[in-house]
């Protein structure tokens, strides 16, 4: 089997005092694509932050292309994985287009220009992310799922061979969720490693090789979507009747007992009055 393009180990993080991550574990290999699935605060952001290096490990390891992370110089990371970020900062008055080019600055040498090839890449990664159309607006007049498909073109222009996306279709409308999930899916068959925060366990069933599971900080299942998400995992992590359908094609459902009566001191939402 491939080496890990990335390897996490048993990764605790500890943000303002308080354990967030005590013991998640994630691989990633060239061709495949992981889904991180789990409630609400479970700690998925955190543990793809620490697997990208953007949050500070308090024990454990994460190995990127067979090196440790803490080894790996800024520039040459940037070149070894692209992170999709759940709420990217927007800059005043900077162009799509532009927003992408900064997607290849890994590749530039200090003051080199832009080349051809860097502006060909980013049209590319524009064309794959179906955002070309949005090329001369500013990031500031987007829509949130404009926005979150011009940050999937910025990590395409990065042209790393893994790919990280923190819940890239949270905002995205049905046809634009299928549309991300095939282009995510044919970046993994084209050799990438693909990494998706996401919420959808239908959609994760639908495109992921595997599965991790998250709840309370840590991993807690990892493997073949349909192995690892059945009904007694939902009731567990998510506390919900639930049943996932995959027939195989790519087609799946999540069947929700939605008024089935969570008891409250279940339920992973408590909404306060
Ligand atoms: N900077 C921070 N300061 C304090 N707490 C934080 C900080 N960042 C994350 N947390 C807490 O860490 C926990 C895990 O957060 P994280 O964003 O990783 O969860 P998640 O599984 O991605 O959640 P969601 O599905 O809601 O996005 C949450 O309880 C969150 O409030």
């Amino acid at each position: 089997m491939a080496e890990p393009l990335l390897e996490v180990r048993d990764a605790r993080v500890t943000i303002a005092g308080r354990p967030i991550l005590h013991g998640a574990d994630l691989t990633a290999r060239a061709g495949e694509l992981v889904a991180v699935v789990g409630p609400n605060g479970a700690g998925k952001s955190t543990l793809a932050r620490a697997a990208a290096g953007l949050q500070r490990l308090a024990g454990g390891s994460v190995r990127v292309g067979g090196e440790d992370l803490g080894r790996i110089r800024a520039r040459r990371l940037a070149r070894l994985r692209a992170f999709v970020p759940q709420r990217p900062r927007v800059p005043e008055g900077i162009l799509v287009r532009d927003a992408v080019l900064i997607g290849r600055s890994p590749h530039l040498r200090p003051l080199e220009r832009l080349s051809r090839g860097d502006r060909a890449a980013a049209e590319r990664a524009m064309e794959r992310a179906g955002v070309l159309e949005f090329a001369e607006r500013r990031l500031t007049t987007l829509s949130g799922g404009e926005l979150q498909r011009v940050q999937v073109a910025v990590g395409l222009a990065q042209d790393a061979p893994l790919l990280m996306a923190d819940e890239p279709t949270s905002a995205l409308d049905l046809g634009a969720t299928a549309a991300m999930a095939q282009l995510l899916r044919g970046l993994a068959d084209d050799g990438l490693a693909v990494v998706l925060v996401v919420h959808d366990l239908a959609l994760a069933a639908a495109v992921a090789d595997s599965a991790v599971v998250i709840s309370r900080g840590r991993s807690v299942a990892c493997g073949p979507p349909g192995d690892v998400l059945h009904r007694e995992r939902l009731r567990e992590v998510w506390h919900v009747g639930a049943e996932l359908e995959a027939d195989g094609t790519g087609r799946t459902a999540l069947h929700v007992e939605w008024l089935a009566g969570v008891q409250p001191s279940e339920a992973s939402i408590v909404i306060r009055p």
